[in-house]
Formats: C-alpha cells, structure tokens, sequence
C-alpha cells in the first residue's frame, strides 16, 4: 500500500514554526538541554526548538495537538539512530529522534501500521531542519509498527504547510496531552479458537418451542373446552397447542397435583397455566347458576415485576374475552392501594400480583378473601426469588393454606369442576437451586411437568459433550448463536460494523436487542450511535429518516440509529435501562414493541426477563451476561413460540474464549450450533469496500468517534463514565465464571478505545461515581473461594443476592453513597411493586 495513502497531511502553519522558541514547558532537564544545545551555535532557523504548542497547530478542524511531544522526548543527538524505517517498532520507552539537516522526502517515517497512529504513550521525536515538504510521516508504512511508548517525530524549523503527515484520517489522529491515540489493528492479543470451516453442516434444527403441528395435539384433545378451543383459534390465531402447554394442560385438568413447569423461554409458559384455570373456572357455569365476579377469588398469580404482571394480565384479559363474566385484576403498585381495595371490593375472580404488594393487601385489606384460592402460580420462579420475595411468598402460601375446599358454595354454585385442594404451580425456564428452594416452601408432591417434542431427537443427535446432565439451560433449538473474538480495541468497530451488516438490507433483520452491562455504558453508545450522520466514505449521502414521533417521555431515549442506517434502510435507536424512570421505560418499551421501523434497542438486563417483544430477531450480547441464566433470558427475546432468531455474543481472546464451552452446553449440537466469527470478518463485511478498504474504513470510523468524544465535554464525561461503570460491572460476574471474567486479564488501555477514549485508563475520573467496593482482600478471598468451587452462584445465594444488587446499582448513575443507597431503594420498589407497567401488545 502506498504510504501516501495511508496517510493523512495535517497543515503546520508558518508563523510559529518560525518564531524564537521560549524555553519554558517540559521537564527542566529538557530546557536546560534545549539551552546548552543552542548555545553551542546551531544555525538560527534550526536552533528554534519551538515549543509544541506552537508547532503542530491543527487548523482544520481546530483539533490543537499542542503539547504532543512527550515529556520524555529528549532532543539528544545519539537517538538519532531510531531514524531509520524500523524508528517507530522499537519496544519500551524510545526516546526522541533528532533530524537535523537536509533530509530527502519520505525520509523519516514514524510509528504505525497502515491504519496508523501512535500507540500508548507515544512521544513525539525531534526533527530540526529544513525539511522539504512531505519529508516526515507518521505511521502508514506496514513495517513500522510502533509500540508502546515509541517517539513521534517534533520538527523544529521551517517547514512549509503540509510537510507533516500524521496518520491517515483527513483531519487528524492528534492527541492532548496525556492522550493515546493507539492503532486499531495492531497488537491486538491473538485469539486461542481454531476458526475451521466446519466439517459437516449441522442440519437445521426442528424448533423446540413451536406450536406443535393439528395432528399431534389440538386445544380440543387436551381436554380444554371447545368454546375456549374456538376462541384461540378464530380470535387469537393459535391453532394448536405447544408442548408445554400440551404437558401441563393436560395434566392441570386431570389432576389436582402441585406441577413443577419448566420450559425454554418463549414455549409458552403463560397460556400453560392460564388454561386449565379458565377452562375450569368456565366449566362451573351450569343453567341454574354462572359464574359471577362475587363468586369468589379462584387463582391468584405471582410475578416477580409489575412489566411481567401487566404482560401476564394482558393475556388474561385477551383470554377472558370469551367468558366475559369471569373477572380478573391486577395488584402490582403504581395505583394507590385505595383504587386497587375498590377493584376488589367488586369482586374479582383471577388476580395477578407482585408478592409485595399482595402480601401488603393480605395485611391489610380486609374485603380481600382468599379462603376460595384453588391456584396459587408462581411464574418466574428464579427472579422472584433472585429479587428476595421469599419470605413474602412464605407468608403468602401460609395464608392462603391447604384446606380442602367445598364442592357447592353458599349460592349453589357447583364446584366440582375445580379442584379440591388448593394447587400451586411453580413454572421456570431453569432448574437453579433457588428455584428449588422456592419449590420446597411452595410446592408438595409436585409433578414436574417438562416438555419438548424433540427432546428424543435430541438425545439420538446431540453429540457427546452435550449428553451430559450437566447443561447450563437449553436454549430454542432453532436459535443460532454464534460468539464473535474481539479483542478490546476493536470491540466498537465490530458492533458497528455488525449492525451496519445486519441492517444493510431493508427487511433481513427488523428488531435488535444489544446487551450492554450497565446503564451509564448504554447511554454513551446511544448517543454515540445516534449522533448526527457524518459520511465516512467520499460523498455518502445521510440516509431517508423517517420521522420518529416522540413523546415528552420518549425524547431523549429514540433518535435515529445514524451509525448503522443504510441510505434505503433507516433505523431506529432505542435505550432501556433501569435508571430511567418507570414511565419512560413504559413508552419507550412500548414504542420499540409497536414500531414497524427497523429498530435497534441498546439496554441492560432490564429488558432479558420474561417481556415478549413481537418480532426481535437478532439479539447481540455485547457485554458477556453475568451468568449463564443471564444469557438464557437474553437469548430468549428472540427465537419464541417457533419463530427463527439470531443471537451474537462477544468474548475477547484469552480467558473468555472458555466461555464458549458453557455456551455449547445449553444448545442442542453443543459447539457445533454455535458459529465463530472473527473481528476482522465481522468488520470486513460491515464497511465493505475492496482489498483491504475495509480496514481504513473502519479506522476512519474509529477515529472520527474518538473526535467526536474529545469535542464535547458532555460526551467525553458520558464516555469515561460509561468505561468506568463496565469495568465495575465486569467484576460482578458470578463467582464460578469469575476466571473467565477475569478482571486481572483485562487490558485498560486497549479498552478505553472501545469507549472511543484517548485517555490513559489511570487518568480517566469521573466525578460523583462511587469508589469500587471491592477491595484487593475481597478479591483474593473471592478468588480462592472460586478456586474451591465455594462461591458457585447455587451453592451462595447470599452471594448470588448481594451480586444482583450490585447489578442493580450499576445501573445507577452513582452520586453518593447515601444518594445511591436512596436509589437503590427506590430501585428495589420499583422492581418489586410500585408505579407503572409496560403495557405491550
Ligand atoms: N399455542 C400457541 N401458538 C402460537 N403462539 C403461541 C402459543 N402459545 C403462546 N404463543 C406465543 O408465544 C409467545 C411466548 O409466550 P410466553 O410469553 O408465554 O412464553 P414463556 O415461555 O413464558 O417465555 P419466557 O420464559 O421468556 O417468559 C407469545 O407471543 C405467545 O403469544
């Protein structure tokens, strides 16, 4: 590649460089040495070693690259020797070099790949003389790779304008003081994964959560009622059952057992239960006598967040359409306990609630009477007991009691039809040991009742290393996931370039969810992601935007995706994150639900849990999930009742490469279902281009970022924050994944320039966020205790509890720590009861 084209002129204007420098700045050592020197008798012109403020003044873009000699940029004759075209890749801390005299063009090259710039504390070298123009470059040429600490070159006398090129990006890699402008491709750490072609395509596989097809299982055979059958085909377009709802449908009508419902995400679990309550609620209705909303409370649900309660009533809602008769409400906070009292007072049949507010109302409402409950469902078993409602669930269960329940009530209503015994129903899509503990509080002589129809076609296909007992979930068999190795430097390159690829086409991909630790990281991504358009390449035009109709509360949480939009395929950019309040996260949800735009939303762990979004397909976990539950849930917002869907993690190479073994676990051909990608390939095909264009493209990109950080101090502070808050939540991994997390392994510097920083990682503060709690002591114990295999999330659910409530303030904006400890509270009420709900589909 020519060096020319690599390169990037940036203009030295004329005064400075000729004015007599002062001697003042740097070390003293420097000005004493700069002193002597010019007492010696150099020529006048070549003496001037003018200070670097005067020198690189970048006009075009008003960047200054004052100061870019380092403080130990010596101007000392003997380095001289680094000259030559191997100047830059010296290792360790090169000191300046000195070119004085007439030097032919393309004489000194310093630093860098092709792709450019100055690596890690990179120092600026000495040049004095009269250079002619073009005469000294920096980076570009691919055997000059420089390394850390290694020297930029200084010039001191008179260069005419343009005789300096630095970089290649037409305005400029120029740093500040203190500020590392490191080169995208180059000492990345290699990845450990042999990228093979794969020997034999895996067939596709069957969907494991799908309806099943007429001919195995209709509504009707199960045993439900053909009104009931009717009104899910003709009004809700379900045809036939899934085989969950299959298992538990028909075992809830026959039998009066507690059930144990576990199944993969988005098989179903709420119409399971559902079902049979209505279906026998429905059956108790006789010519002398119907069911009315005085008949009596039947089935209460528990759900963990108000989101979920308002999903699950939702439902109810569209199923009691054809018994409108049957009553159902909701007692989850966000109304005042007065107007939730009067609800059920009225009477109600069917109740969803969070613990909280149920146990609350058990306390204290006295029109409340549970002695006619014959279900009691517990839905989300993990959460519900990750977010501590155990002891509210414990009380719960006590007060409703197990009393054998009378067949005829005082008005003559006949009860047969429902069951004599109060039933519980715990339903999960894991088996972890809280959920067990849950089960032990709750359930007695539990069925399990678990379903999946290929699960024969499973254990014929699925090769050894899945057989095991030992899977960490199982994910939709038709979900295909794959895990990108990026290394640290390039991480937001490559999920530009993903999207970029994935939206390039209008209608291939419609809805993405991208995974990111905490909160303040998503708000700096979303406003990087959506920060007005600005053509990377020659003479791109800004793309169609639709216009977005925003709401007050929607303003600052939809923009356009500007970063990935193609010219003919718009996207829309959503943030979700629990700092925000509950009625924008209400709307926005909302809005990214009903939106017939394609549309991206960057969010937390907020949005893993039990929300059934229409439509997601491409689900990219950019920040590794904290546990392998976490990946499950995340996963499971896309591939639902049958449907395809994709899924992307990113690992960096080394340690979390490991990872991909717990990934192969959970799915059905272990590694085999899983596709490696390369950062390269990924950014090859996101900014296309010939050769190896993609390659400036990408650098261009990065490098335009990292400006517009420096350029406004509101996104610079966003940037560092958002670096600052992933690095603490990358410590709340779970114990037993912690050595693959490891926070010992993680390259500071490399990733700051995921975060488009150009600061050294020891520099970077943020002020008002908290110190990290955890001390060199704690990390220590944790370690060994990991070591031991102790601190495994099942084995300590005090730990398990304390790491999910560090998560919980992660997505905090930290200020103190009383503030914090407010939040947090507050945070806490708002998952477990409180204001609003999302009210989707
Ligand atoms: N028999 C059916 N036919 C077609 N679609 C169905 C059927 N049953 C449920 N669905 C749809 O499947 C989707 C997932 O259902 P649901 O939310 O109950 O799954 P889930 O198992 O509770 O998932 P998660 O574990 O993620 O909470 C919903 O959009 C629902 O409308």
């Amino acid at each position: 590649m020519a060096d020319d084209g690599m390169l990037m002129n940036f203009e030295i204007g004329d005064a400075p460089l000729l004015a007599k420098p002062p001697f003042q700045g740097g070390r003293w050592k420097d000005r004493l040495a700069a002193k002597r020197e010019a007492r010696r008798g150099l020529p006048d012109d070549s003496t001037a070693r003018p200070h670097a403020r005067e020198i690189f003044t970048e006009r075009r873009h008003d960047v200054q690259v004052e100061d870019y000699i380092g403080p130990g940029s010596s101007p000392r004759a003997p380095k001289r020797q680094r000259l030559d075209d191997n100047a830059g890749s010296n290792g360790g801390r090169n000191t300046a070099a000195i070119v004085s005299g007439k030097l032919p063009p393309g004489s000194i090259k310093i630093g860098g790949t092709r792709s450019t710039v100055f690596h890690d504390d990179t120092r600026p070298a000495f040049v004095s003389g009269k250079l002619p123009p073009g005469s000294i470059k920096f980076g570009s040429s691919s055997e000059n790779q420089g390394r850390n600490s290694s020297t930029a070159a200084v010039v001191s006398g008179k260069l005419p304008p343009g005789s300096i090129n630095a970089g290649r990006s037409k305005d400029g890699a120029v740093g500040k003081p203190g500020q590392v402008i490191s080169s995208l491709f180059t000492f990345n750490p290699s990845s450990k994964t042999t990228f093979e072609e794969p020997e034999e395509a895996v067939e596709p596989a069957k969907p494991s959560n799908a309806p099943l097809t007429e001919e195995m299982a209709t509504f009707t055979s199960m045993g439900l009622s053909v009104r009931l059958a009717a009104h899910l085909s003709t009004k809700l377009e379900m045809k036939a059952p899934t085989a969950i709802q299959k298992a538990a449908v028909t075992q809830m009508i026959k039998d009066d057992s507690d059930v144990f419902i576990q199944a993969e995400t988005g098989s179903g679990k709420t119409l399971a239960y559902l079902l049979p309550i209505v279906d026998r609620i429905l059956a108790m209705s006789s010519k002398d006598a119907q069911v009315h909303r005085d008949s009596g409370l039947f089935a209460i649900v528990l759900a963990p967040t108000r989101e979920l309660c308002k999903q699950i009533a939702g439902v109810l809602e569209k199923l009691l359409r054809c018994a409108p008769w049957i009553v159902s409400t909701t007692v989850i906070g966000g109304e005042s306990k007065q107007s939730e009292k009067a609800r059920l007072r009225k009477g109600v049949n069917i109740l969803v609630a969070t613990p909280g507010r149920l146990a609350d109302h058990l306390e204290n409402t006295e029109v409340l009477i549970v002695n006619k409950v014959r279900w009691l469902i517990l839905d989300e078993g993990d959460r519900l007991m990750e977010l501590g409602f155990e002891d509210e669930i414990k009380g719960i269960v006590e007060r409703i009691g197990r009393r054998t329940l009378d067949k005829r009530d005082a008005n003559g209503l006949d009860l047969t039809s429902l069951p004599t015994r109060r039933v519980t129903a715990l339903c999960s899509a894991t088996m972890k040991m809280n959920v067990q503990r849950l089960g032990e509080i709750s359930l007695k002589d539990a069925v399990h009742v678990k379903a999946d129809p290929t699960e024969e076609d499973i254990a014929k296909q699925s090769n050894s290393e899945n057989e095991s007992d030992n899977k960490a979930f199982a994910a939709p068999a038709q979900l295909k996931q794959a895990y990108a190795v990026v290394p640290a430097k390039l991480r937001l390159v490559t999920l530009t370039a993903n999207l970029k690829r994935a939206f390039a086409r209008r209608g291939s991909i419609m809805k993405a969810i991208v995974f990111i630790s905490c909160a303040d990281s998503v708000d700096f991504h979303f406003s990087l992601f959506s920060r007005p358009f600005d053509p990377v390449e020659e003479g791109e035009s800004p793309p169609d935007t639709p216009e977005i109709v925003k709401s007050e509360l929607t303003k600052d949480t939809i923009a356009h995706g500007t970063a990935f939009s193609g010219k003919t395929n718009p996207v829309i950019l959503h943030k979700l994150h629990g700092s925000l309040a509950q009625n924008i996260r209400t709307a926005t949800l909302k809005h990214f639900s009903q939106s017939t735009e394609p549309c991206v939303m960057v969010c937390t762990d907020v949005a893993s849990r039990g929300l059934d979004l229409p439509n997601v397909d491409y689900i990219v976990e950019y920040d590794p999930p904290f546990s392998a539950d976490d990946h499950l849930h995340r996963v499971g917002r896309t591939a639902r009742a049958g449907k395809e869907g994709r899924a992307l993690i990113f690992l960096m190479p080394g340690n979390e490469e490991e990872y991909v073994s717990i990934l192969a676990s959970g799915y059905k051909f272990g590694k085999k279902s899983l596709t490696p990608h390369t950062a390269e390939e990924l950014i090859r095909k996101g900014f296309g281009g010939t050769g190896r264009e993609w390659e400036e493209r990408a650098t261009e990109w990065q490098l335009e970022v990292e400006r517009w950080t420096l350029e406004s101090p509101k996104y610079l502070e966003m940037a560092r924050r958002g670096y600052q808050s992933h690095i603490r939540a990358y410590a709340t991994h779970v114990a037993n994944e912690r050595h693959i997390f490891d926070m010992q392994t993680l390259h500071l510097g490399h990733l700051a320039k995921a975060f488009a920083l150009r600061d050294k990682p020891g520099s970077i503060k943020v002020p008002g966020l908290r110190p990290a709690k955890m001390t060199k002591a704690d990390r220590s114990v944790a370690a060994r205790k990991a070591k031991r295999g102790e601190t495994g999330e099942e084995k300590a659910p005090e730990g398990e509890r304390a790491r999910k409530q560090k998560k919980l303030e992660l997505d905090l904006p930290a200020v103190d720590s009383n503030e914090v400890a407010k939040r947090m509270r507050r945070k806490m009420q708002e998952h477990m009861a409180a204001a609003n709900e999302f009210n989707i589909g």
